[in-house]
């Protein structure tokens, strides 16, 4: 598992582009038949890409690492589908996961395995996984039974959906939030007016995008921003008091998770237009 450290306002600021990309940037999440884990100190979320094709995966890791004897023991998961239809089999039990379709898993899951129905079709699952001090039972959504609400509009080229599937009012978790935001077509712009939010760090993941097509993800304090191109597939990590928005060259969807001290998804703050930089 790769480890990625907590940052400071002040130093990122100094940042040349390489850098930048080394704190933040998660180019590849999806290797075939390999699990990819990276664990960042922003509130110690582990952001992660298991993309079965000819094998099952396991989730595990170096447990020095968590200081646990089992992955789950200390942690719950949320996991998102972002490929072809696939399981999940959390202790004996198989979850169906198909395209946009989440599952949580609650602490103190023993054995979870991840596997495609079709090597041809492979299923390619997102993982988000916080620290946990209580179990929440393992539960699924799907897109219909997800919270949503439609923002924006094709006037800002942000006309898009916000779907929450783990969150205060949906599947109960102890501090993951997570959720899809959906572009339509011919809108390319998300979370702008931007906001932080110094009670929570967020990870997004864009995906959906065509090969040649790339966001320009915005992050940084609202008065010292900062940009770093992603592809198709790519995750991101912002930090409490960085913003994260972002336009693309074409639509896309993306994968916002959060962790910190609430589950309050609309516990943000707005950054003025006026005030960014
Ligand atoms: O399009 C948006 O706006 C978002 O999806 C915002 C994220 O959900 C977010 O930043 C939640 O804090
Ligand atoms: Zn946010």
């Amino acid at each position: 598992m790769e480890r990625r450290y907590a940052s400071h306002p002040n130093e990122v600021k100094q940042f040349d582009t390489d850098r930048l990309r080394k704190e933040f940037h998660i180019p590849a999440l999806f290797t075939p038949d390999k699990l990819e884990l990276v664990l960042t100190h922003e509130d110690r979320l582990i952001i992660g890409g298991a993309a079965p094709v000819r094998e099952p995966i396991t989730l595990e890791t170096d447990l020095k690492e968590l200081g646990v004897s089992s992955f789950l023991e200390r942690r719950e998961l949320g996991i998102i589908n972002i490929g072809e239809h696939g399981t999940v089999r959390v202790d004996g039990t198989e979850h169906e996961l198909s395209n946009k379709e989440c599952l949580y898993v609650g602490m103190g899951a023993e054995e979870v395995i991840f596997t495609s129905s079709d090597p041809e079709h492979p299923a390619k699952f997102y993982l988000n996984s916080a620290p946990a001090h209580q179990t929440f039972p393992t539960a699924k959504a799907t897109l219909e039974e997800a919270d949503s609400s439609a923002l924006g509009d094709i006037k800002n080229s942000n006309d898009r959906v916000i779907y929450r599937f783990i969150h205060q009012k949906g599947i109960q978790s102890a501090q993951l939030v997570m959720g899809m935001t959906l572009l339509k077509e011919g809108n390319m712009w998300n979370t702008m007016p931007a906001h932080t939010h110094p009670r929570r760090m967020e990870a997004y993941l864009y995906f959906d995008l065509p090969e040649d097509a790339v966001v320009i993800h915005l992050m940084g304090q609202p008065n010292e921003t900062r940009h770093i191109v992603m592809r198709n597939e790519q995750a991101v990590i912002s930090p409490s008091w960085s913003i994260h928005s972002g336009v693309g060259t074409s639509n896309y969807t993306f994968i916002w998770g959060m962790a910190g001290d609430n589950k309050r998804y609309d516990d943000m703050d707005p950054v003025s237009m006026k005030d960014l930089k």
